[in-house]
């Protein structure tokens, strides 16, 4: 296993050069902010870090370091930033960098193309739980312990000087780790690299399960979409799952790695996640590649053999290849995260669905309730109907003597020649202009009235006065009464009874078109306003316009007789 430096241009590695003079540290995967300021510093393309991920110290300030009390150990400081790049040079890449390590150990069939600046090894098997947390991790819970349990071995303490080979198990190291680890050389390492970053991403299982949010729990099993989805959630996790089986037989090893080279593009860490996906759905595509068997120790990291005595291992080495681990994990990761999306989707289509079925149970659930109402109101109509029959029959009933009285047509009462000397009097008439109103005691005042001036057929008229407020046509004065002629003269009697408490009689004559009377008697109320009237004359005629006049004075008990009212009519019905 090789530490390497994941800045570009630099290439610096555990156990190369000084060994205490650099020192190398994890990427902060679970302080989001800080990752983010490390990713913008390293200016990498297309690249993302792992838990194997390491930036050396050369690319840290001074004073990014603290020093442990104990040993005076390097430490990064929680919140170092690097800030020292040689960006200058011709950069060569996310897939370029290292190229000069990855030559050696692109030699392996399995060797990990264009991933650099990480522990090389299974550990990136690791790492995709922990930087793409996978779901279906939630329904495995046996499986995730294991995760984690390597994960609590590799992470450590947080800004422990810890060195590679410590970040990662011995017992799940891959043949290039062990290989590397050699050629790195065995001393104390730990007390020349450190990975003092802390192992962001090494958390429990459990909880990268919980960061996805998403079980299957969530989603219930009747839709044929989340069936399906779920299926491909197993599938991916099934990918993961048999990286962790026991070890095959060497020649359904060998089998597998023929077979994975004669399909090359399975691997392709150019593929993108769905794609990944797809081509990974053959069985074997997803399955580990083992790396190609070799006695040699001391071969180089490309030509990675694992210990034939190791079989227990066999599957780790089978299963941890570099190039086949990252590739499968990127792709489930992937896969995982379009499945999450797919869920979501459902799950939201379904949430939608839902809310349309409620609505749509309510609108119909309104329409009874109008339907209904429309009844009781077609009822009610119904009665109304009804009930306004049985009024009419009620009152016909009740007034028999009404009905019997009008005449069936409504023709004109002939007009009895008594009164015609004051058939000029007969009509309705409107105020026009309105009245004038005055008296000593008084405010100049206006006012409208309606008179109305008939005869039924008896030697008499039958009047009414109403007086209105001109402005807001509230009702003020009243009166209403009778208008005799005594028969063969041209002597007028005309009795009224007013609103305000006062009856009164008053005797004139008519000459032509003019009617000239005053009060021969007033009674009053007993509590009728003070000052009492006392006198009062009126005078009717008809102008030359054809409209009526009326003038009214009067004398009251502190006012001697004036002029109280004058009005003009225009005659609005026959
Ligand atoms: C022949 C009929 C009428 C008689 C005998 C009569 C009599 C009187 C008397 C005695 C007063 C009290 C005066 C004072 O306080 O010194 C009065 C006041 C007044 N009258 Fe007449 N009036 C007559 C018709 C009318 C009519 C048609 C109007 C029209 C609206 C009218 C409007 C008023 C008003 C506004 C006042 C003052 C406020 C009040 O005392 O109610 N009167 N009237």
């Amino acid at each position: 296993m090789v530490i390497c430096c994941a800045a570009v241009n630099c290439s610096n590695r555990q156990g190369k050069g000084e060994k205490r003079a650099v020192s190398f540290h994890r990427f902060p995967l679970k302080d989001s902010k800080r990752l983010l300021q490390w990713l913008k510093a390293v200016q990498r393309d297309n690249w993302t870090p792992t838990k194997y991920s390491f930036l050396c110290s050369e690319h840290f300030t001074k004073d990014s370091f603290s020093k442990r009390l104990e040993d005076q150990h390097r430490l990064l400081k929680p919140t170092a930033v690097p800030s020292i790049f040689h960006l200058a040079e011709k950069k060569r890449g996310a897939r370029g960098h290292g190229s000069t390590r990855r030559k050696e150990s692109s030699k392996a069939p399995g060797a990990m193309r264009g991933r650099t600046g990480e522990v090389d090894g299974q550990g990136a098997a690791g790492s995709s739980s922990s930087l793409h947390p996978n779901p279906v991790a939630k329904l495995e819970p046996k499986k995730l312990k294991r995760a984690a349990g390597r994960d609590a071995t590799t992470s450590r303490s947080d800004h422990e000087t810890l060195s590679p080979a410590q970040a990662q198990p011995s017992s799940e190291r891959t043949s290039e780790d062990t290989v590397a680890t050699t050629e790195a050389g065995s001393q104390g390492e730990a007390e020349t690299s450190a990975a003092d970053a802390g192992d962001e991403n090494s958390g429990p299982a459990d909880s990268a399960a919980d960061r996805s949010g998403i079980s299957m729990d969530d989603f219930p099993p009747g839709s044929g979409a989340c069936r399906f989805i779920g299926s491909l959630h197993s599938y991916s996790f099934s990918s993961k799952h048999t990286r962790e089986r026991p070890p095959a037989p060497r020649e359904q090893v060998d089998r597998k790695r023929l077979k994975r080279d004669v399909e090359p593009s399975c691997s392709g860490s150019s593929l993108g996640p769905d794609k990944g996906l797809a081509h990974s759905l053959p069985s074997s595509s997803l399955t580990a590649t083992p790396q190609k068997p070799s006695q040699s120790s001391s071969a180089s990291p490309a030509d990675v053999t694992p210990q034939p005595a190791a079989e227990a291992v066999q599957s780790e080495h089978v299963d941890a290849s570099p190039m086949s681990i990252n590739e499968v994990i990127l792709s489930a990761s992937g896969a995982c995260r379009l499945i999450d999306s797919l869920h979501s989707y459902c799950f939201s289509s379904r949430q939608s669905k839902s809310q349309v079925c409620c609505l749509r149970e309510q609108v119909e659930k309104k329409n009874g309730e109008l339907k209904s109402l429309r009844q009781r109101v077609s009822r009610s109509d119904s009665q109304v109907r009804k009930l306004r029959e049985k009024l009419d029959e009620l009152q016909r009933a009740s007034s028999p003597y009404l009905n019997g009285l009008l005449p069936p047509i409504c023709e004109p009462p002939t007009m009895n020649p008594v009164v015609e000397p004051l058939s000029w009097m007969l009509g309705t008439w409107l105020s026009d202009p309105p009245g004038a109103g005055t008296f000593p005691t008084l405010q100049p005042f206006q006012y409208l009235e309606e008179v109305h001036i008939s005869h039924v057929g008896q030697p008499m008229l039958n009047f009414s006065f109403n007086a209105f407020h001109p402005d807001t046509r509230k009702p003020m004065h009243r009166e209403c009464g009778f208008i005799r002629l005594q028969p063969d003269t041209n002597k007028v009697a005309f009795v009224s009874a007013q609103n305000t408490g006062i009856v009164e009689v008053e005797e004139g004559e008519v000459n032509g078109q003019e009617l000239s009377i005053a009060s021969h008697s007033i009674a009053r109320i007993s509590f009728a306003k003070e000052p009492h009237v006392e006198q009062i004359t009126r005078k009717f005629r008809l102008n030359s316009e054809g409209k009526l006049e009326q003038t009214v004075s009067m004398a009251t008990t502190t006012q001697p007789m004036t002029q109280h009212l004058h009005i003009t009519y225009r005659k609005v019905t026959p």
